[in-house]
């Protein structure tokens, strides 16, 4: 017995296939909360979205036959996974499906930022645009700049990659500690997040959603970033402190912000984020998560069908559709694989 939120397109017949029945939420819309804690009782298996708040209430509401959760998405700060470890269930998830499409989102959002590129949309439509005067729409060049990645994982590295051409001096990275294997190829330097504020011309965040990166990006680095430094986010709204980043908007601490995700999503669309010029006009997106996907790489692929579930922070590549499939396959899902 199976609990569904949204998932690839041919999940579903894939598994209807199977000897185990099937409940799904059948909407784009995500499942109401009250709708999901009373489905859960006594289902083996949930795929969910990071739509889904997987915490100790909907754990308890499913009671014991729950053996494990999977969730179509790379980022799993959606889910305990303190609560899953004490009971022992298992958890699925979908590292590197989205790393070149968030690398190529990120390396747009940046020069869309920088380059001031809706801003001077928005002006050519409205009238704004008059002569030509040299130094109107300047914006900050990549050429010859540094650039601090905070967290150098898989998104990070493939967001090096893409600026590198661009003709980058210098990559700095922060994170919970050297990853010489990754940076040695860029290169790029460890520094504390305290050097990457000063020194970067641009802040690209990549990290992870965790306890230690909640707010991370607060007043503390704003204030030692250049006033012409660019703020660019894709990884989680809950990295930054929005408060104080809008007040480093409006204050000329920092130049601009790109930023695609926000707490909460969407934004409420009077947000005061939107009325600036350096971040609502330059930009703020909203792709969501389907969009960020590379589709060719959703596709099952029979290797990993026969194989078990991944236990959280398996590096290897997790497939979706792979992980729906998978959740049919209990008896292989041994307890929780303590390190
Ligand atoms: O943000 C998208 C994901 O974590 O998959």
């Amino acid at each position: 017995h199976l609990s569904f939120t949204d998932h690839g397109p041919d999940t579903f017949p894939r598994l209807s296939s199977c000897s185990c029945s099937i409940e799904q939420w059948d909407s784009d819309e995500p499942v109401p909360r009250s709708e999901l804690l009373a489905k859960v009782a006594g289902i083996r298996g949930l795929y969910c979205l990071l739509t889904e708040k997987i915490d100790a209430k909907v754990l308890d509401a499913a009671g014991p036959s729950l053996q494990v959760v999977s969730t179509m998405s790379v980022g799993y700060d959606h889910v305990s996974l303190e609560e899953l470890k004490k009971r022992g269930i298992r958890l699925g998830y979908t590292p590197d499906v989205l790393t070149e499409a968030v690398a190529e989102l990120t390396v747009a959002l940046l020069l869309a930022t920088s380059r001031r590129l809706l801003e001077a949309v928005h002006e050519a439509k409205n009238g704004g645009w008059g002569t030509w005067k040299p130094l109107w729409m300047c914006g900050y060049g990549l050429t010859d700049s540094t650039v601090g990645i905070l967290g150098l994982g898989r998104i990070g590295a493939a967001v090096t990659a893409r600026l590198k051409p661009f003709g980058v001096k210098r990559f700095l990275y922060a994170d919970t500690g050297p990853r010489p294997d990754v940076a040695t190829k860029i290169p790029a330097e460890f520094v504390p997040l305290e050097e990457l504020a000063r020194h970067s011309d641009f802040i690209v965040v990549c990290c992870a959603l965790t306890p230690e990166t909640q707010g991370i990006c607060g007043n503390g680095l704003f204030s030692l970033m250049k006033d012409t430094a660019i703020f660019i986010n894709t990884s989680r709204g809950g990295v930054v402190n929005q408060e104080d980043l809008y007040q480093a908007l409006v204050n000329g601490q920092i130049a601009a912000a790109g930023l695609d995700v926000t707490e909460p999503e969407p934004l409420p669309t009077d947000h005061p984020l939107f009325k600036l010029k350096n971040c609502g006009e330059s930009v703020l997106t909203a792709t969501t998560t389907l969009f960020r996907w590379n589709i060719d790489k959703i596709p099952v692929s029979s290797k990993l069908r026969d194989s078990f579930l991944h236990v959280c922070f398996s590096s290897d590549l997790y497939n979706p559709v792979d992980s729906a499939y998978q959740l049919i396959s209990f008896k292989r899902c041994a307890s929780w694989n303590k390190k």
